[in-house]
């Protein structure tokens, strides 16, 4: 699938200065280097294409968009996969719910999700595959699967046999309990009669009448599970084992732990690290698609709003923070970038040097990301700015993403 154009990344003076970038695992909720390798590789979930692009998808793909950046500068070759969700129940729902052919809907919004990425100036993915375009290979996926005694059939479905793999649950790390609660309330059906374990994920949705449906070869008529999808594309996109696998903290269980275990089954590795991102909250909850209390990327744009305030608004809060949108972060964010562009036009010879911000902005980033102590940098700068205007410019664009 296409992605979109990658805004420019200019280098940095003493680029690979930095300390080694450093991210919170979720597994072992540490701070674990994020890639020791020359190489990175990303797979970050990407969007159930409806209701695209609210702040909460822009909050969550902004972190990895960071991640990204700071390898970037540390002279690292990074490979970023992510996957459009473009046939799943919560698409098709939503599609019969509004009338519109859910083929239709899934374009248009991954269409609507590429403009507000480019707007945004979030790197895209090298490889950017749709669950459509998946399923060959999970088709093949879940026939080796099958073979392998690690999945089951009940009905025309088929499921993934989690007592196959000794090290399902060691991503989250949650209880029985707290893992049947999540599943159930997150696409996973534990009741379903005939399953050898509650917990166990569909891997094959065996066709249903009304539902649009793909060849199955030897699993007959169907489409693909959610968690196998991401498993096979991140392992086509990146190879396994690769460093990290980032989402929404929403994501962590069951999506991250079954792919996980997918993939494990499938032979390679997975993940090394897991990165999760806060949600964001608008109107006292999450900000969900179930819920309809979202603020679209779209309609900010629309009504005239800079894309850089929308970023630094979303910056000024730390990736892992949950916290609750109010439309007087754009306020805030406007003036801070008004003082920014004013100050680069009036640097002083006896303000900061450049060349200070530089260094506390990647050592910020290698720090978990932490863009708030990053536009605090910025700030002190533009509050007394020194000479080399030009490298706070190239900072905060090649460390940041902002366009000054
Ligand atoms: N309120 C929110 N705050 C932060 N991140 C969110 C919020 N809502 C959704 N996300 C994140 O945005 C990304 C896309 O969400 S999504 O459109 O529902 N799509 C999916 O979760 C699947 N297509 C992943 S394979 C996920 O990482 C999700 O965790
Ligand atoms: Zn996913």
């Amino acid at each position: 699938m296409r992605a979109w154009t990658a805004p420019d990344v200019p280098t940095l003076p003493r680029a690979g200065a930095a300390a080694p970038v450093l991210v919170h695992d979720s597994t072992t909720r540490a701070l674990v280097e994020a890639a020791p390798g020359a190489a990175a590789t990303l797979y970050a979930c990407g969007i159930t294409p409806y209701d695209a692009t609210h702040l909460g998808h822009a909050n969550t793909y902004l972190a990895f968009d960071l991640l990204q950046r700071a390898w970037l500068d540390a002279g690292k070759t990074v490979v970023y996969t992510s996957n459009v969700t473009d046939v799943d129940d919560p698409l098709l729902e939503r599609a019969t719910a509004t009338g519109v052919d859910w083929r239709d809907l899934a374009l248009e919004q991954t269409e609507l999700y590429r403009t507000d990425m480019t707007a945004l100036r979030m790197l895209p993915p090298a490889t950017w595959t749709g669950a459509v375009e998946s399923i060959p290979a999970v088709v093949e996926a879940v026939t080796a699967l099958l073979d392998a005694g690690a999945a089951y059939r009940v009905d025309r479905d088929v499921y993934a046999d989690l007592s196959a793999d000794a090290a399902f649950g060691t991503v989250a790390g949650f209880d029985a309990a707290t893992m049947r609660g999540l599943f159930a309330e997150r696409g996973g059906d534990p009741d379903r009669p005939g399953k050898r374990h509650p917990l166990d994920p569909a891997l094959w949705r065996g066709e249903q009448p009304g539902e649009p449906s793909w060849d199955g070869g030897g699993l007959g008529p169907g489409r693909p599970g959610w968690h196998i999808e991401c498993a096979v594309i991140a392992r086509d996109g990146l190879g396994l084992p690769f460093d990290v696998q980032g989402g929404g903290a929403d994501l962590l269980f069951p999506h991250h732990e079954m792919s996980t275990s997918h993939a494990r089954l499938l032979g390679g590795g997975s993940a090394r690290v897991h990165v999760h991102a806060g949600l964001l909250a608008y109107e006292g909850h999450k900000m969900s698609k179930s819920r309809g209390n979202l603020v679209f990327v779209s309609r900010l744009l629309a009504a005239g709003t800079d894309p850089m305030t929308i970023r630094l608004a979303l910056l000024a809060h730390h990736y892992r923070e949950e916290w609750e949108w109010t439309d007087a972060e754009l306020g805030t964010a406007q003036r801070r970038l008004d003082r920014w562009t004013a100050a680069i036009l009036t640097p002083s010879d006896d303000g900061e040097p450049a060349s200070e911000v530089l260094d506390e902005v990647r050592a910020a980033l290698a720090a978990d990301l932490d863009a708030p102590r990053a536009l605090a940098a910025v700030d002190r700068w533009a509050a007394h700015p020194g000479g080399d205007a030009d490298v706070v410019v190239a900072a905060v664009d090649a460390l940041l993403g902002v366009e000054l």
